[in-house]
């Protein structure tokens, strides 16, 4: 089943391209990773599914609902957490958690229970005002407030920004849990070793369209690999060859094709030294975030 429908989803600020003709779907149970340059319309697409703006053509929906005209029944599903979190400062944050409960039906006592878990979990004082809360911290109490209502899909515009090492740990098992659970996900980030850590799928938008959408285990295992040979090895007529960097007597790069090929053109040449990794996310996808390419 289809969690998330995008089709042909058009939106321009004023002059601005935001997102253009951009489709996808994700599928009930993923983890769906979405990257992309600065610009490339990830925030855009985010405020969309949320109906935060209006496109100026296309479609979207969210478990079958439109996007756009059953958004209250929509958010009552969701969980999400915005790019930027700004809060009321002059409150507690269990007083602001408690208020959030209240769009949501359900038990409060579950409501409240979950709260004060989840606030254990992450170290979060619930009797702290939100003013004084650092950055990292008010990123945690949007993390909790997104999950306090056990949403089904999870909308998390680049959600680690602020958050330490063993936070984002934290946070990252919580989100396995969640997804154990039949919860789907949906992950913006600018961060692909975050997004190979965690999702099983990704997709990269440029230019406000996607130019690409795989599965995590396959590009990084199977499509690609990363080769450093050493000796005095003419490279040129293999194909499939990407990222290519020469330093003294060795050269790497990224090979995608069958690797008996490789196998095979490398035993004909005078080669000292090989090793044959799996990539990063990172050398996979730095071509998308290079211009020109
Ligand atoms: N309020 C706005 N007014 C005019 N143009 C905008 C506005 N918001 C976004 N844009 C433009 O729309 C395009 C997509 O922006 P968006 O914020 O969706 O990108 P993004 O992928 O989230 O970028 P980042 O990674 O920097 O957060 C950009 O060219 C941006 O300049």
């Amino acid at each position: 089943m289809k969690v998330i429908e995008v089709k042909k989803l058009t939106k321009y600020y004023g002059k601005n391209r935001g997102v253009e003709n951009l489709s996808f779907s994700v599928e009930e149970g993923e983890i769906f990773g979405f990257i992309g340059p600065n610009g490339a319309g990830k925030s855009t697409t985010i405020r969309l599914l949320l109906n935060f703006l209006y496109p100026d053509s296309g479609k979207a929906t969210i478990f079958g609902k439109d996007c756009f005209k059953d958004s209250s029944e929509i958010k009552k599903t969701i969980g999400y957490i915005p790019g930027e979190v700004n809060y009321y400062g002059n409150v507690r944050v269990k007083e602001l958690l408690e208020y959030s409960m209240t769009f949501y039906k359900g038990s409060k006592l579950q409501f409240k229970k979950r709260m004060i878990e989840l606030a254990e979990r992450f170290s979060l004082n619930l009797e702290q005002k939100i003013d004084e809360l650092s950055l990292g911290n008010k990123k945690k109490v949007a993390i909790i407030q997104s999950l306090i209502h056990k949403p089904k899909l999870l909308i998390y515009d680049e959600p680690t920004n602020g958050l330490d090492p063993l936070i984002q740990n934290i946070f990252f098992d919580l989100i396995k849990e969640e997804n154990k659970d039949g919860v789907t996900v949906f992950f913006s980030s600018h961060i692909l070793s975050e997004v190979q850590k965690l999702c099983f799928k990704v997709a990269v938008i440029r230019d406000g369209q996607i130019v690409s959408v795989e599965n995590i285990d396959d590009l990084t295992t199977r499509q690609y690999k990363k080769v450093k040979l050493s000796g005095d090895v003419d490279i040129t007529s293999l194909s499939g060859v990407s990222n290519i960097k020469r330093e003294n007597n060795s050269v790497s790069f990224i090979y995608s094709g069958n690797i008996n090929h490789l196998i095979n053109f490398l035993s004909k040449k005078d080669v000292k030294d090989v090793s044959i990794n799996d990539p990063s996310l990172e050398e996979i996808f730095m071509k998308y975030y290079t211009k020109g390419e």
